[in-house]
């Protein structure tokens, strides 16, 4: 057995616990308990594996328990999603973007149902809601779209009314360029991503239309090196996921300082977890996986094209292994679905960026097209996810040729 095959058996891995004993705070004394539970998870497998060396393929994705967990949130949700009910499409979304990571294709049937369904939640002056008869909002509007393209059918596709969308998105734009999340809304970065996004996807994109949102998510950047919601507030991996793929969706990832963004980034990996914090001082999360890990395929884009020598071709900036380790030794729930971190119950959210997160630590596509590092079993291995709209690399390219044939909305193309 090679018994370093896993960074949590490594020798100097319990001096990399945070030493906060003699001020403790708050947040140190929380964070000393993640760590605790963090490290119960590590030792139980560790010591399996002592138990019998042959159990290394021990370290399973378990497959067949989270389709059973998603394919029965298709159909029937439990009492406890109630406080969901205004955010429907993001349902649908992550089962299914979780389902297609998992190459769990669905049924004719499915599919049918599912685009009626967000059918019924797209809004009359265009733009979706977060169930039938809600207001548009931005948030489900890019769920709904990236589920539809998930679908990937012609009759999934043709739910979305193009012209209406463009309208929509218009009518949400501030006259800096900045995005309110609905009429009346706050506005924020998550605005500009979200408009961005289905823009690109649905090719509805124009100068118009984004005249000025770059410049708007520029200022979002901060003395940290990661984005806040909107100029002034704190950095956070959500935000920062947000601002830098807008940013390359705009064509203009050059106007922010990746330097700095990476440092930050990089920083958010905790040494000892192995998976990500979403801001300074507060606590790891498997949904960070994607938010922040999912960062550094893009990070990595925008120094590629900078030329930066240093950049490696093998490798994301980020401990890919230890990304790995946490997401399925501390993130599994038992009877399937993913979680935040030991003792947090299982959700759709967090199984799908649990899963997202996996999936970009295990695809290395800076190089080489397929390099692959898959921790545990071969078999854990996921779909790649488009690091930009996080849908599958194919739903992604099959929906943008869809779309590239049918006219921009308003002009002559
Ligand atoms: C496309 C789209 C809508 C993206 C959303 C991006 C996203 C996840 C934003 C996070 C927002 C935020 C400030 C969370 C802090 O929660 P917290 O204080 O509970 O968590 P923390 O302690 O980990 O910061
Ligand atoms: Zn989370």
């Amino acid at each position: 057995m090679d018994a370093f095959k896993f960074r949590c058996l490594k020798p100097n891995f319990e001096s990399e616990r945070s030493n906060d004993d003699n001020f403790p705070t708050a947040t140190s004394l929380e964070q000393g308990c993640v760590e605790d539970s963090v490290g119960q998870m590590y030792t139980a497998f560790k010591n399996r594996l002592e138990l019998d060396s042959d159990l290394l393929d021990e370290l399973v994705l378990d497959r067949k328990m989270h389709v059973a967990f998603l394919k029965k949130g298709l159909i029937h949700l439990s009492q406890s999603y109630e406080c969901l009910d205004a955010s429907r499409p993001w349902l649908c979304y992550w089962i299914l973007h979780s389902l297609d990571l998992l190459d769990e294709p669905l049924t004719d049937g499915d599919i049918s149902e599912i685009s009626n369904f967000l059918a019924n939640c797209q809004c009359p002056d265009g733009g979706f809601g977060g169930g039938p008869g809600q207001v548009a909002h931005l948030a489900p509007t890019y769920a709904a779209v990236n589920a539809l393209c998930i679908l990937g059918t012609e009759e999934a596709y043709k739910v979305i009314n193009r012209d209406k969308l463009y309208s929509y998105l218009l009518r949400m734009r501030t006259l800096e360029g900045a995005f309110k999340m609905h009429d009346g809304g706050e506005v924020d970065i998550r605005g500009a991503y979200c408009a961005a996004s289905v823009a690109r996807l649905t090719n509805i994109m124009t100068p118009a239309l984004f005249d000025g949102t770059p410049e708007w998510i520029v200022m979002c950047q901060t003395y940290e090196g990661g984005f806040g919601g909107c100029p002034g507030m704190e950095a956070h991996g959500g935000y920062s996921f947000c601002g830098l793929a807008a940013l390359i969706l705009l064509e203009h990832a050059k106007l922010c300082n990746i330097q700095a963004l990476q440092r930050w980034t990089v920083n958010k990996q905790m040494s000892y977890e192995g998976g990500f914090q979403g801001r300074s001082n507060k606590l790891v999360d498997g949904c960070y996986s994607f938010w922040q890990g999912g960062a550094f395929p893009l990070i990595h884009m925008v120094l590629a094209m900078e030329v930066d020598k240093a950049l490696s071709a093998e490798r994301w900036l980020f401990n890919q292994e230890a990304l790995q380790e946490y997401i399925l030794i501390c993130c599994q729930a038992p009877g399937g679905g993913l979680l935040d971190k030991p003792g947090k119950t299982r959700d759709f959210y967090h199984t799908c960026y649990c899963l997202s997160g996996l999936s970009v630590a295990q695809h290395f596509a800076g190089g080489k097209i397929g390099d692959t590092f898959v921790v545990g079993h071969q078999k854990n291995l996921l779909k790649p996810t488009h690091p930009v709209f996080n849908i599958g690399v194919d739903a992604s390219v099959h929906a943008t040729l869809y779309f590239s044939a049918l006219p921009v909305p308003g002009t002559s193309q």
